[in-house]
């Protein structure tokens, strides 16, 4: 695996998370290239860890053995437009993209054969990442035990069956860490008004958040429900806290919002 060329069209907060995940598992930086358009402290930053940047996205292209597309959805149509008169017949592509479906980066790339898509998150920074990956059958075994190493280097993998369990991925665990900052941030924020100072309040909420992830993972014949049940004494104070969630319905709003970020995807892959 650490023989091919891996170049990165667009490294931005999802790609440098792969990125520096994958040299840190012991991945040539020398064998990936990044093209950051837009973004020099950003190819500085990788520069140093040794990777390429000074290459088109053309010519990055060209060199690669496997292309990973890491721009924003919006930008992918013109992005590939620039690899018009490349044959990707032998190259791999693999698609972080929300809302592009392979129908669509096939049009892109109309010699490609072998697209795996996929949908990452930025905890892969740290090797904690959790990616969902999709592939039609035609893709070629080996290009999908290709794009399954790169981001099992920086966390965890899940294959679904159709594209659009990748959307559900999405709100599942693409998005979702940022579910988890925003009520970190909301805690912390009524931590803040209480009187603690804001570097307190942090230390305390996200201790309190890893500790409580880690009680999840370390117990797995626990339920999540009987995990707040040991925590709820009866009549105490986290049933109060627990009955105003309730009280303002928050097992539907989480609902809602990740019926709304699938729903976004869908609209995305409609019109991008
Ligand atoms: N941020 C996240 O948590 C996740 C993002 N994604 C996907 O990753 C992709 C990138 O998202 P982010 O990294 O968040 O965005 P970002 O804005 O941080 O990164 C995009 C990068 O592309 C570069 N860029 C723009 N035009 C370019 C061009 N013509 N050629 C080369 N590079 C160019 C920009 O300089 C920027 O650094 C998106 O398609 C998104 O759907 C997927 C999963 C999670
Ligand atoms: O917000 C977005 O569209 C991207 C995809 C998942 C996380 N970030």
């Amino acid at each position: 695996m650490n023989q091919k060329t891996i170049a990165f069209i667009g490294a931005g907060n999802m790609a440098f998370a792969i990125i520096a995940g994958l040299v840190k598992s012991g991945y040539p930086a020398a064998n990936i290239i990044a093209c950051n358009k837009s973004n020099q402290a950003r190819c500085e930053q990788l520069r140093q860890m040794g990777l390429q940047v000074d290459l088109t996205n053309r010519e990055a292209v060209e060199r690669a053995d496997v292309v990973i597309l890491a721009v924003k959805p919006q930008m992918m149509a013109e992005v590939c437009a620039e690899f018009a008169e490349v044959d990707f017949a032998d190259k791999w592509v693999i698609s972080v993209a929300a809302g592009i479906a392979v129908a669509r980066l096939e049009q892109l790339l109309p010699s490609a054969r072998n697209i795996v898509r996929t949908m990452p998150n930025t905890p892969s920074l740290i090797g904690e990442g959790m990616s969902g990956l999709f592939a039609k059958k035609i893709v070629e075994p080996t290009a999908c035990r290709f794009a399954e190493q790169l981001l099992s280097a920086v966390g965890q993998c899940y294959w679904v069956e159709t594209e659009s369990q990748l959307n559900q991925i999405i709100a599942i665990t693409g998005s979702s860490p940022a579910y988890f900052f925003k009520f970190m941030e909301a805690m912390q924020q009524s931590a803040v008004k209480m009187g603690f100072s804001e570097q307190d309040a942090r230390v305390l909420v996200q201790s309190v958040a890893i500790g409580a992830a880690k009680m999840v993972a370390a117990n797995p014949e626990l339920s999540l429900a009987t995990l707040r049940e040991n925590v709820t004494s009866k009549g105490g104070t986290t049933a109060q806290a627990l009955a105003v969630f309730e009280q303002h319905r928050l097992d539907q709003t989480v609902d809602e919002a990740m019926n709304a970020a699938i729903k976004r995807a869908e609209e995305m892959e409609k019109s991008l």
